[in-house]
């Protein structure tokens, strides 16, 4: 399928918008399947939208929820994911959705990955919906470039893996790029005309594989629907 791009005059119709996409996605699944699972990106872009999200009127009892990728740190830090998803989503309605946690007290995610790996498999799969951000590197997920772990976590027939970032902070556990690519729908949720520009190099870009932007390597496998919601 095509990438389907929608841009929004400002950063609170994006988050308004793409909450109410992601609303409709999880209704849609409930009525379908009688369940729904969503995995959203960390980051600080989405706390918006996840404030938009919580309020949703959908049978919330019904959603699994989890994040595509963590910073392998307490869930108290600062800048744990699943920190900003308790604080901005897991609220208000979206309260009563399952929330499953990608970190354990595992030293390092490397030694936590089977834990998680399992974890995750008892989730409905494929996600019905999955949000991911994007880096000023071209990372998505904690899909980075260069590091060391990135080939296995591209070619990885687990659902997720650790991976140690060159250069961003902490070591990572991230969904692998199969399994974010078995979504229904993925939908890239970025702001800023750098990130912008990035996103079209890297969709532009005429380069072996291995050296393509993670965000490229990502979309090109989606099978799915697959969309851009942007706002400058
Ligand atoms: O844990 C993370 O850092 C994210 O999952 C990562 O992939 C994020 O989406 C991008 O780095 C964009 O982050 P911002 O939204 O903060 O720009």
């Amino acid at each position: 399928m095509s990438l389907q791009w929608h841009e929004y005059a400002s950063k609170d119709e994006l988050d308004q918008q793409l909450a109410e996409a992601i609303a409709q996605a999880l209704a849609t699944a409930i009525a379908a399947r009688g369940q729904a699972s969503a995995a959203v990106s960390g980051g600080r872009t989405p706390a918006g939208m996840f404030n938009a999200l919580s309020n949703k009127d959908i049978d919330w009892s019904r959603v699994s929820l989890t994040l595509v990728d963590e910073r392998w740190v307490p869930v108290d830090h600062a800048d744990s994911n699943e920190r900003t998803v308790r604080q901005h989503l897991l609220v208000n309605r979206a309260a009563a959705a399952t929330f499953v946690s990608p970190v354990s007290s595992a030293a390092t995610p490397h030694a936590g990955q089977a834990e998680i790996e399992a974890r995750f498999a008892a989730l409905p799969q494929p996600f019905d919906v999955l949000i991911l951000g994007m880096g000023d590197d071209g990372h998505t997920a904690s899909l980075f470039p260069d590091a060391a772990e990135l080939e296995a976590a591209c070619a990885s027939t687990a659902l997720v893996a650790a991976v140690t970032p060159p250069v961003a902070p902490h070591p990572r556990i991230t969904l692998t790029l199969p399994t974010i690519a078995r979504a229904r729908e993925v939908i890239v949720h970025i702001t800023g005309e750098s990130k912008k520009a990035l996103l079209n190099t890297a969709l532009t870009e005429d380069k072996p594989v291995t050296a393509q932007y993670p965000i490229r390597r990502v979309l090109d496998a989606v099978a799915g629907e697959k969309h851009v919601f942007w706002a400058a």
